[in-house]
């Protein structure tokens, strides 16, 4: 873990891109508002914050919230270069599980993670490194991922999962 104050313009941005996007969060049973920033190869920012409903299982995180906003703006998987999330813990905010797989499928295992709190503690660390043997796509071989030959709304190159790149 390491101060806020010794990373880079660049990474403090996103940073605060993700506190914004907290601010936006709709946690009303929790009441534990997270948000997101995700920076695309392209430069854009997508933002993500957390969303809960009276049915409890329904809740999306911020992370995930980021990374299905930057795909519908037209972002695709592997071509994010850093990922920030933003919590009110006592160290670095810890992703759950789902949104590590998320985030290792769609950033790619090298995508950096930075991982901070609103006291200004933050972790750097990459998708990779939050979940050692993930789930990899590839597992599901060529009719499982890509969808079987010929058929036009799953076939190649509609949706490669990050590994594939288009
Ligand atoms: O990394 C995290 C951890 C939790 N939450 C959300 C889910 C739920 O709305 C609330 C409490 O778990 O915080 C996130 O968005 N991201």
């Amino acid at each position: 873990m390491t101060a806020a104050s010794q990373f880079r313009p660049d990474q403090l941005a996103l940073i605060e891109a993700a506190r914004a996007a907290r601010e936006r969060a709709h946690a009303p049973y929790s009441r534990f508002r997270v948000g997101a920033a995700l920076l695309g190869a392209d430069g854009r920012v997508h933002a993500g914050c957390n969303v809960e409903n009276a049915s409890y299982g329904l809740c999306n995180c911020a992370e995930r919230g980021a990374f299905f906003n930057a795909i519908a703006a037209g972002a695709r998987a592997g071509d994010f270069i850093r990922l920030a999330v933003i919590g009110a813990t006592p160290g670095p905010i810890a992703p759950c599980g789902a949104c590590r797989q998320v985030m290792h499928e769609l950033g790619g295992p090298g995508l950096e993670v930075l991982l901070a709190n609103l006291d200004g503690a933050v972790a750097v660390t990459t998708a990779g490194a939050l979940l050692p043997g993930a789930f990899d796509p590839a597992a599901l071989g060529a009719a499982g991922a890509r969808g079987a030959p010929g058929d036009a709304a799953t076939g190649a190159g509609a949706d490669a999962p990050a590994a594939r790149r288009d």
